[in-house]
């Protein structure tokens, strides 16, 4: 790991730093990985369980007023994110804690937050690679952070710090993007980041653009031209895409290829595909670059590479004999979490549950009332399931109404004739396909009904996205929905809404629905 660790013979005095084995509430520290601008990480465990996470400790003694205010802004941010993001391309932040340590008044009252903890950063590697080539597992961590940021842009976010150090590799091969301090909420197409960045990975309007009060504005195309820089980076052992001896040299260089004065010269041991790919990333201002989304190079890049093969959705009953596979499911499916490929799913079953985050979830509409007819057991599963998905039109009401419709919230239910079952009747080679561990047990099983909400979840989440990008009417997406579970979101695309032989089961869901929203 990098870090800013001294060698032990060297006195440097460095940030101040909790001893081995004193105690976070649940979490006993170790030593310590490395420091950034902010605070340091340190290896830890849960004391309950031994299970290893980093902890990431702000002191905030040292700070005045104002600086106190912005580190507060960039832990609720993390906070934030981490409760509405849940991605296996996103470490997960578990818990903000307060470290409580009179005795260390430099610490005392710090940030605590605990995170997964990864093996190594991108930036561990690249500076350990012999340039010239990619480096091992390449095409996994561009996969991985392609797709991570496929998911946080579809959620609404810009990383807005995008650079191998911020690329986090998991002891299983995870490729996991982390610290989201600088991420930040879109407000339409843009938002406002403090002016902080790094200078290697920022777009070349960034220069030319002014800071006001809220910092400097960034788009989605910002993490795009840093993906491009981190593509050539991993592709060629550390090469940066742009020439010159310092990031102060690269970033004039990019500025100048930007103005039209110098063109772009790539590593001339890069594949046309992933040339191409590149020279997208890095198109020289954010409007030439928009058509490059995160969801698309997500796709490329897995064509490029050969990723996990594409997914298949949901059939028609009377289809479900023979699986269609579907392009257009497989942005869904990554960009839901349920990408496929076996390091997703090991940690989707492996990994802890995410654990009290401190810090407001954002408020969602459609809570299941107390005095309906929605099992009591249930209620909590389907609204965790239901916050899982930040559409708004994907509220905890909408999916008890859909399950009500679909087996009357009986968890043995069954339509052996369309090879539908459980409580979310979902036929069983399709669930397997978007399958998530809705109760951390390790298993994805369609009859478990935490299993089949989370995945249900999941599912009309994306149905959702689907429709609106089709620009169909948004006061229509719960019918909608509630037809494109019954058919398929093509179905619904074509016929340009609601299908008539899927219409008296939609109706029954908007009953229920508004029964559950009175
Ligand atoms: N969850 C984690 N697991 C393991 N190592 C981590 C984790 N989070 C951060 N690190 C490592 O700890 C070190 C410090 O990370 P930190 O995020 O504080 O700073 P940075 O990203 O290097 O710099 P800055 O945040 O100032 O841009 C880095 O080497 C980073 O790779």
């Amino acid at each position: 790991m990098t870090g800013s660790d001294a060698p032990d013979d060297l006195e440097i005095p460095g940030p101040p730093r909790l001893p081995e084995g004193f105690r976070i509430d649940g979490w006993e520290v170790g030593p310590v990985i490395g420091s950034g601008g902010w605070g340091t990480v340190y290896e830890a465990r849960t004391v309950a369980d031994g299970t290893p996470v980093a902890v990431k400790v702000l002191p905030t003694g040292a700070l005045g007023p104002g600086q106190r205010a912005a580190l507060g802004e960039l832990v609720e941010r993390e906070v934030r994110f981490s409760a509405e993001a849940d991605h296996p391309h996103l470490v997960r932040t578990h818990a903000v804690c307060t470290v409580e340590a009179p005795e260390l008044p430099a610490l005392d009252g710090a940030f605590a937050l605990v995170m997964d903890r990864a093996e190594a950063s991108l930036k561990d590697v690249l500076d350990a690679a012999a340039t010239g080539g990619p480096i091992d597992g390449a095409d996994r961590v561009l996969r991985g952070v392609a797709a991570g940021l496929a998911h946080m842009h579809d959620a609404g976010w810009v990383h807005g710090d995008l650079k191998p150090a911020n690329v986090l590799l998991g002891p299983g091969g995870q490729v996991w993007l982390a610290d989201f301090g600088l991420a930040t909420e879109l407000d339409g197409t843009h938002a406002h980041l403090p002016p902080l960045g790094t200078l290697d990975h920022l777009p070349p309007e960034w220069w030319s653009q002014r800071t006001g009060t809220q910092g400097a504005v960034v788009r989605p195309t910002a993490d795009i031209w840093a993906f491009g820089v981190l593509a050539h980076q991993v592709l060629t052992g550390g090469l940066h895409p742009f020439p010159g001896a310092t990031a102060r040299a690269r970033s004039l260089a990019a500025q100048a290829y930007a103005r039209g004065t110098a063109p772009l010269r790539l590593d001339a041991g890069l594949g046309d595909g992933l040339r191409r790919l590149i020279a997208d990333c890095l198109a020289p201002d954010h409007t030439t670059r928009l058509p490059c989304t995160a969801r698309d190079l997500t796709a490329r890049v897995e064509d490029l590479t050969g990723g996990p093969p594409r997914r298949r959705r949901r059939l028609l009953p009377a289809a479900a004999a023979g699986l269609v596979v579907l392009t257009a499911a497989l942005a869904g499916a990554a960009l839901l979490g349920g990408t496929g490929d076996t390091q997703d799913d090991d940690r989707d079953s492996g990994a802890p549950t995410p654990a009290s985050v401190t810090g407001a979830h954002r408020p969602v509409p459609g809570e299941i009332p107390e005095d309906s007819d929605v099992p009591e057991a249930l209620r909590p599963v389907i609204a965790r399931a239901a916050h899982r998905c930040t559409d708004e039109e994907i509220t905890p009401a909408l999916l008890a109404a859909l399950l009500k419709a679909e087996s009357g919230f009986d968890a043995h239910a069954a339509r052996p004739e369309s090879d539908e079952y459980g409580i979310a009747m979902w036929t069983p080679s399709v669930f397997r396909a978007w399958a998530v561990d809705g109760d951390g047990d390790g298993d994805k099983d369609h009859m478990s009904p935490p299993d089949a909400i989370a995945t249900m979840s999941l599912y009309v989440c994306w149905l959702d996205q689907r429709f609106k990008q089709a620009g169909m009417p948004e006061k229509d997406l719960p019918a909608l929905v509630a037809a494109g579970y019954r058919t398929s979101d093509r179905t619904v695309i074509d016929e340009g809404g609601v299908p008539a032989r899927v219409r008296p089961h939609v109706d029954k869901v908007l009953g229920y629905l508004a029964e559950y929203e009175r």
